[in-house]
């Protein structure tokens, strides 16, 4: 049977993907150590290779077959729209994509918005269909601060706890995205490595209902 190639997104999916990889048979406790700058993790009795990316990059490398398969944000899914298969919702990494700002004013009825995001498609998408006019400014990382300081009017990003929105007086105006982290793969590597994958799948698979207690919503749509 030929190696599976795995790709993992460092960052908050990390730690639960790592348990779902320990059920499917990887000893996953090899990427945990602390000073770990090895970014490619293989095992031969499970024939799966482990490789550890960003969040963002994690269809890149399923899209172009570098990866068989791949965890990440169903936030980022929608937002990249990569030529992928999305097998099955892991239920973790739970979150809701959301307007926030600093007052709770209607922003159809301001001029001058800008929303900071790191998600411009879906901010977009959101915007125009509430009739906000508005800039988009991207940005990579710790979006709270951009109305803080004065960049933006808005943000539209995750909330999950609430927790960094209220330590930094905001709070969400409207949610309109859920997520949670999904399983993808790449369609050629899905037919061409179709026992090994299936078997991955179905693992995977089990692993969320026992986790749940109830029946997984697997899909075999790209
Ligand atoms: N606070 C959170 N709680 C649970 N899940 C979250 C939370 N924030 C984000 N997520 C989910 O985890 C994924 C990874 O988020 P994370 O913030 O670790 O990566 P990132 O910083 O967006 O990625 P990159 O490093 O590529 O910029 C998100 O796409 C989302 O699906
Ligand atoms: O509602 P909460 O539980 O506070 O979680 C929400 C925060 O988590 C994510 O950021 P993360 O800390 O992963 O860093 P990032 O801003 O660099 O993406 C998200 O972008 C929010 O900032």
């Amino acid at each position: 049977m030929e190696y599976l190639t795995v790709a993992v997104p460092k960052g908050n999916l990390f730690d639960e993907s790592l348990k779902l990889l320990e059920y499917i048979g990887f000893p996953a406790n090899q990427l945990k150590k602390e000073e770990n700058r090895k970014l490619i993790f293989t095992d031969t009795r499970a024939k799966m290779k482990v490789v550890v990316t960003r969040n963002f990059d994690v269809p890149v490398y399923v899209e172009h077959g570098a990866a068989d398969f791949g965890i990440v944000g169903k936030d980022v899914i929608a937002e990249m729209k990569p030529d992928v298969m999305e097998l099955l919702d892991l239920r973790y990494g739970r979150c809701t994509l959301c307007l926030a700002g600093r007052e709770k004013e209607d922003p159809k009825f301001l001029n001058n918005v800008r929303v900071a995001t790191k998600y411009p498609n879906l901010a977009s998408h959101f915007l125009s269909k509430e009739g906000i006019r508005a800039r988009i400014i991207k940005l990579h990382g710790n979006i709270e601060l951009a109305p803080l300081l004065g960049l933006s009017t808005y943000i539209v990003d995750l909330v999950a706890t609430g927790k960094t929105l209220k330590e930094n007086n905001l709070s969400i105006i409207k949610p309109f995205f859920s997520s949670s982290a999904r399983l993808i793969a790449n369609p050629f590597s899905w037919k061409l490595k179709r026992d090994s994958m299936l078997e991955f799948f179905e693992k995977a698979r089990i692993y969320v209902e026992e986790r749940s207690g109830s029946n997984a919503s697997g899909s075999h749509g790209t």
